[in-house]
């Protein structure tokens, strides 16, 4: 290890607060017995009628769950896995919406020690496809909505639904919610390793499909963690993380994280939008709230007036997924009378540079924040030497330093990224000689977009697939709403003619066959893309080219 930059002055306070082992010791007795997730966010904390989950229907009805509810529902979803032959260490995956058997579901696949892998609803089939196959679940619990998804899903697993009453159910398909009402809720936990894993996400990268991003039980740490110093969670909270548990920052901190710490919390069923947003947070009372900058961008252009009716109600609020802008600091403190910290993280590791709610030493507006205790972030030249302040470099996790570090690498794939004994994050950063660190821009092809991590190759992918398209360039191109978009640059077979209806028709197709929020909202007609002597496409250029025309327009 080289010096210790002055940047991260606090650093060894970071590992004095958090040693893995301590944290493990401290919630197990001893770390032998080993550890399960439904015990840590669940067991636990049952026989004192405590309030673990409020949970908003589509229609607006309100239902509120004990972790006693939850223990039960979870040990039927236990039952009725084992009787499905799934076992500890097999995948169960969940395309489901925010409906409280969502919860049931991931705490029931722990308490048996399986893994459980989500799929975000927007999915369309290549997506899904691609996740349940380095997956190899073993199961797929979905509702009518998403179950037609499935049909197009080659050697897709055995599927169990949700039905509503009055709906049928598919032939072959397990009905959910009848096998939950006749199966035994005494379920033991099945005890683990540290090590062993919980979690099977995804993340996009440039290159190639998302990657599977495996999550040990160790990793429990560094959520609570997130959720006590950076939200700055406390009993007398009511706490509403709106990111949808198809992702990494709902389901690490909508519900694992405050489900940890024997705090409830909030689902809403319905589409996100400004007006049901502000609609709830009075209702409920909600004092902690959690989202991505679009969103929250989404309700300041609703206007004063409907902040009004909240205003004050708002102790903190946390925003994560991509840059925050100064403005809707602003605006949020004027109008909302409450103050919005950016965080930052990644798939990968969670959380890690954060102005933290909790500790305020670690705080300074404007800046993406300090290094997470129980992280040494740096920041790395390309020869991967430690910067110090005020030089651009790739952002680093220092592995040998960082005890709430978890992330090993890709699922059966390489992992470029951990080399040195560092994993690089791939964003572009500098920091200050205080420490706080400021972000430039990705130093990749990733596109950042409403929050959302979108791998251009596979947008790329879904538009080839269409008949019209010969060759295709994705960028993400600067947008004041979503942060960027999807815009496509599309090179079309001979028999084909560039017009609006078709740049729509490829639109559909890709939010059909891969998702709804990854779709190109922009697409150009070019008749050649800018490539390499070895024929590799300049993404860079394209956008280059694109972020120079918008600032002359
Ligand atoms: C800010 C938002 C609430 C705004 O919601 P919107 O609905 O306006 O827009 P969107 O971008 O989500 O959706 C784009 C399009 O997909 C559609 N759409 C969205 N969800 C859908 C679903 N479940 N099923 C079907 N369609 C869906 C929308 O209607 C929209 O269509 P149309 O365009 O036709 O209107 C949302 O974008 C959001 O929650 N973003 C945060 C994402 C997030 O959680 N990021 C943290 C991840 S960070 C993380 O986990 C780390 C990492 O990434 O590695």
């Amino acid at each position: 290890m080289t010096d210790t930059p002055a940047a991260l002055p606090r650093y060894e306070d970071a590992v004095k607060r958090f040693r893995i082992e301590d944290e493990i010791a401290r919630l197990h007795g001893d770390p032998a017995t080993g550890i399960n997730a439904y015990v840590e966010c669940c067991g636990r904390y049952t026989g004192a009628n405590r309030l673990a989950l409020r949970a908003i229907s589509a229609g607006g009805e309100l239902r509120e769950y004990s972790f006693d509810d939850l223990a039960d529902m979870s040990g039927r979803v236990g039952t009725l896995l084992k009787s499905l032959g799934v076992g500890p260490g097999d995948v169960v995956a969940g395309m489901l919406p925010r409906i409280p058997e969502l919860v049931a579901l991931i705490l029931g696949t722990w308490r048996i020690g399986a893994v459980y892998q989500p799929l975000f609803t927007a999915f369309g089939p290549k997506a899904v496809e691609h996740r349940l196959s380095y997956s190899k679940a073993k199961l797929v619990v979905t509702n009518p909505t998403n179950r037609g998804k499935l049909d197009e899903v080659e050697n897709h697993p055995r599927i169990a639904t949700i039905l509503a009453p009055g709906e049928t159910l598919p032939e072959g398909d397990t009905d959910f919610r009848a096998a939950l009402a006749t199966a035994s809720p005494d379920r033991e936990p099945v005890m683990r390793k540290g090590s062993d894993l919980f979690m099977m996400m995804s993340t996009s990268g440039t290159t190639g499909h998302p990657k599977g991003v495996p999550v040990p039980l160790s990793a429990l740490t560094a959520f609570g963690a997130y959720m006590r110093d950076a939200i700055g969670l406390r009993p007398d909270d009511v706490f509403w993380n709106i990111a949808d548990p198809g992702w990494a920052y709902g389901l690490y901190y909508a519900i694992t994280g405050p489900l940890l710490l024997g705090i409830a919390t909030t689902f809403y069923e319905g589409a996100f939008n400004a007006k049901s947003t502000y609609d709830i947070i009075e209702r409920l009372g909600v004092t902690s709230l959690a989202g991505s900058p679009t969103a929250y961008r989404l309700l300041m252009a609703e206007g004063p007036e409907a902040a009004a009716r909240v205003k004050g109600k708002l102790r903190v609020v946390s925003s994560a997924g991509e840059p925050l802008n100064p403005e809707v600091i602003r605006w949020f403190d004027a109008h909302l009378a409450a103050p919005i910290h950016d965080h930052y993280g990644q798939t990968e590791n969670g959380m890690m540079v954060n102005n933290h709610h909790g500790l305020k030493h670690l705080v300074r507006a404007g800046s993406a924040g300090f290094a997470m205790p129980g992280y040494r972030m740096v920041v790395l030249d390309e020869a991967g030497n430690e910067l110090g302040p005020n030089q651009p470099g790739v952002l680093a996790v220092d592995i040998a330093n960082s005890p709430l570090r978890w992330f090993s690498g890709y699922h059966q794939a390489e992992t470029p990224a951990i080399a040195g004994g560092y994993y690089r994050t791939g964003d572009t950063v500098e920091y200050e000689p205080d420490g706080s660190v400021s972000f430039i821009g990705r130093a990749d092809d990733v596109i950042t977009s409403s929050g959302y991590r979108i791998g251009p190759f596979d947008v790329e992918s879904a538009l080839i697939e269409h008949p019209a398209v010969n060759e295709a360039a994705v960028v993400g191109v600067p947008d004041p709403q979503r942060t960027e978009i999807v815009k496509a640059f599309v090179v079309l077979a001979p028999a084909f003619q560039g017009s609006e209806a078709l740049a729509e028709e490829l639109a559909q197709h890709v939010k059909k066959r891969l998702s709804a929020h990854s779709y190109p909202r922009e697409v150009e007609f070019v008749s050649e893309l800018p490539k390499t002597p070895s024929g590799k496409i300049q993404r860079f250029l394209l956008r280059k080219a694109e972020v120079e025309k918008r600032k002359a327009e």
